[in-house]
């Protein structure tokens, strides 16, 4: 029961940090908590099940084929809970055989059972039935994710009131769903359940939601929401929740509002699945939403534990969360790390959304002089083909260096063509490597020729309007001209 690694958690900081450690040809132990969980949060409630939900949902409800079709298209008219499920099973029963044979394949040791700090180098692994085993290690990787707040004040029943964990296990769709939070889970949940027709209610202490991503691209996001029915509620909070008859519940608003559904999503935030760890014998506490504070090596106070993934808090993202297990073992175990810089962001909403690098109100804050390009999906051949003629891909570029500076798109594919401006900011690329390079034909790609275009236009109106002007002799001559503010106006 000696290793050089224990791994608390399966999810994909914990395989990521267990397989690296592994290809180092180090003795590694991963825990999981129960076995049908192998995957982590990711694999069973979180990232693969909501994506799956989403296609399932895009191709029964036959939205992207309404374009084409008319708006009272549908592949199947009654979709029902077990018809999304089906293809969620099918998904993650395959995704866990991927994961449990690439840790055997790479000799890694698992165990089911709660794991539990016994001092510093020792973790207790309880299995169910009370029984335990001790993992002697050198080094820890803590990667035990977060689980759904639960307020005392929130009378779930998993049926009519509920958090993200449990929507897969509803019997039916709600008619009427009110989502509490309209952070990344309960916008993309809204958005799905409002495309499946039912009436959603977003509501959100905040007055403006997914502050992180570009004000314009959450404005389309808004306006297609509003288009499927959709009501955003913000600034608004939720002060008590009443069951009324014929299963209906009330929700009070702190300004004096009363809304009533058929059901309640609550999403207004995780926390850290630390409270049964007993970090206080390993020498860690953790902060008030049980997160784990780490360095930028994911090391803890405690110089041979490491905390990755959800645990440690921003971004809590799976594509950063196996990232950070490999930064952590190579920091353990002595190995060089080459990590990332650009990171990307997708949400997958209806439309998904996703960005890389700054967006405009950073950029302004920052007092970076960024010009704009835009190209709009209704110009795009592949974006008709694929019925998406709203959405937009926006690239945020230097007006002297020329360098890329951001991309944001909304719309079919953005979460995949994002990874083009990703490569390109990673590489130190400018615009004009966009104006001269070729693409397929048709591509959602093309965007980015587009894009380009139209931001060196405007670049190319100034010098236009620059040489044109008068000069400052001859100008003073004749009557002042407002030159800047005259390029302004024409750019934009
Ligand atoms: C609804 C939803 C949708 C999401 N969508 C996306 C998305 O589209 N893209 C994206 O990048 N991210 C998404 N995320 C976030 C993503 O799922 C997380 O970033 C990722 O799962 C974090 O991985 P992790 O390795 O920290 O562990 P997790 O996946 O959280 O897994 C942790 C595991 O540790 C186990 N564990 C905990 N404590 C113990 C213990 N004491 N002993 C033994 N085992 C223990 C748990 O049982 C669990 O299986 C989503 C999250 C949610 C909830
Ligand atoms: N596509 C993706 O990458 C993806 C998808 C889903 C989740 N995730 C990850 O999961 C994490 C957790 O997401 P989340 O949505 O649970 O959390 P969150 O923190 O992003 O959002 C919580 C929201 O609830 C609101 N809120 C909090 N208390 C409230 C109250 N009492 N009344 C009304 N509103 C309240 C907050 O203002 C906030 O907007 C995210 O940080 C994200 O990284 C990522």
């Amino acid at each position: 029961m000696k290793y050089d690694l224990v791994v608390i958690g399966s999810g994909p900081a914990g395989q990521k940090g267990a397989i690296a450690a592994a290809k180092l040809n180090k003795r590694v132990a991963i825990v999981e908590r129960d076995f049908n969980q192998f995957g982590g949060v990711c694999l069973h409630s979180g990232t693969i099940p909501s994506k799956t939900m989403r296609e399932a949902i895009l191709h029964l409800s036959g939205y992207s084929h309404r374009d084409v079709y008319g708006e009272q298209y549908r592949q199947k008219r009654r979709i029902t809970m077990d018809d999304l499920r089906r293809q969620v099973a099918h998904v993650v029963e395959h995704e866990r055989d991927v994961v449990q044979d690439q840790l055997e394949r790479n000799g890694i040791d698992s165990y089911v059972g709660d794991a539990s700090f016994v001092g510093p180098h020792e973790i207790a692994v309880t299995r169910a039935g009370g029984e335990s085993v001790t993992l002697q290690t050198e080094k820890v990787l803590i990667a035990c994710g977060t689980r759904p707040a639960r307020p005392e004040s929130i009378p779930f029943d998993g049926e009519t009131v509920f958090d993200s964990d449990e929507i897969l296990k509803l019997a039916e769709i709600p008619r009427s769903l009110i989502v509490i939070g309209g952070g990344v889970i309960g916008i993309e949940y809204g958005i799905m359940f409002a495309t499946l027709g039912v009436r959603v209610t977003v509501v959100d202490g905040r007055r403006r939601l997914l502050e992180f991503a570009d004000a314009e691209i959450v404005d389309s996001l808004m306006f297609h929401a509003r288009s499927l029915g959709m009501v955003f509620r913000l600034g608004e909070d939720v002060v008590g929740i009443d069951r009324l008859q014929e299963n209906r519940i009330a929700l009070h608003l702190e300004s004096g509002k009363k809304l009533i559904g058929e059901s309640v999503l609550y999403a207004a935030g995780r926390a850290g699945d630390t409270e049964r760890l007993n970090l206080e014998a390993a020498g860690l506490t953790p902060d008030e939403r049980g997160r784990l504070w780490c360095n930028e090596h994911q090391q803890s106070w405690v110089p041979h534990i490491y905390g990755v993934g959800d645990v440690v808090g921003f971004p809590a993202l799976a594509s950063v969360s196996m990232e950070q297990g490999r930064r952590a073992v190579c920091h353990a175990f002595d190995q060089p790390f080459h990590g990332c810089d650009v990171l990307p962001y997708g949400l997958y909403t209806i439309p998904e959304i996703s960005m890389v690098g700054k967006n405009e109100d950073e950029l302004t804050k920052e007092r970076v002089p960024y010009e704009v390009g835009v190209a709009r999906f209704r110009e795009i051949a592949r974006g008709k083909i694929l019925g998406d003629d709203t959405g937009l891909l926006k690239m945020l570029f230097h007006r002297e260096t020329r360098e890329i500076l951001g991309v944001h798109c909304i719309g079919a594919t953005a979460t995949e063509i994002i990874h083009i401006g990703q490569t390109v900011m990673a590489l130190g690329g400018t615009i004009d490597y966009f104006r001269d390079t070729v693409f397929n034909y048709p591509t959602m790609a093309e965007c980015y020729k587009v894009a380009a275009f139209d931001g060196l236009n405007k670049l190319s109106l100034e010098v236009e309007f620059a040489e044109s002007a008068p000069s400052t002799s001859e100008k003073d001559e004749k009557t002042p001209q407002p030159r800047e503010a005259n390029i302004d106006v024409m750019a934009v």
